[in-house]
């Protein structure tokens, strides 16, 4: 079974320094939401670990952010996709959870859900530092897009061995689909 794991704000919708805090403001990138459906057709199975440390923050509430993923959800059946599960951190940095990115605490949980190893090269796509170091502790193939705060993740440098970047899912996508499938031997 293929997997990929996709950071939420910044990769599928746009994201804000205020953060995403209600339905409304979940609006998706130009493009991501046909990826996510072209991946789907591909045979992927298409996770997102997300930090909404929003939460802790007292910004929104859990039924606020159930309502976030359920237009999320939505959104995506209008273009043919689907979204296998939402993996969260409601944590903030102080409570020193280990769920919350860098931390790889999401990426095993999902490995464990899917039962698949995740050193097998399973691709995690991000806008942040934080995603791609998550990711690269338990063994998956680092991604970064320049949207949301990809750009500055760029500058800023200091990215995992091996990251490839993308100018947004679309061209991660196009890449992932395009690559020659590894012949059995
Ligand atoms: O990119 P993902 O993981 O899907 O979600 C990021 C959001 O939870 C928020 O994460 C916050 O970081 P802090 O939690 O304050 O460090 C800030 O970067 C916000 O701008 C951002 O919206
Ligand atoms: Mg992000
Ligand atoms: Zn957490």
């Amino acid at each position: 079974m293929k997997l990929i794991i996709l950071d939420r704000d910044g990769v599928i919708n746009h994201d804000s320094d205020a953060f995403i805090k209600s339905p409304d403001e979940w609006v998706p990138i130009k493009g991501s939401l046909e990826a996510i459906a072209r991946l789907n057709q591909a045979g992927y199975r298409v996770v997102v670990a997300t930090n909404q440390s929003g939460i802790a923050r007292g910004l929104f509430d859990m039924q606020t952010l159930m309502a976030i993923h359920q237009k999320m959800h939505e959104a995506a059946q209008l273009v043919g996709a689907e979204i296998d599960a939402i993996f969260f951190c409601p944590h903030a940095a102080d409570d020193n959870c280990d769920c919350r990115k860098p931390k790889a605490g999401m990426f095993h949980d999902i490995g464990k859900r899917f039962e698949v190893s995740l050193r097998g090269g399973v691709p995690t796509v991000g806008d942040s530092l934080r995603d791609l170091q998550a990711g690269f502790i338990a063994g998956c193939a680092p991604y970064l897009v320049l949207t949301g705060k990809g750009e500055k993740t760029r500058e800023k440098g200091g990215l995992p061995p091996g990251t490839l970047i993308f100018p947004d899912l679309a061209a991660v996508v196009e890449f992932l689909l395009k690559k020659p499938v590894e012949l059995a031997v």
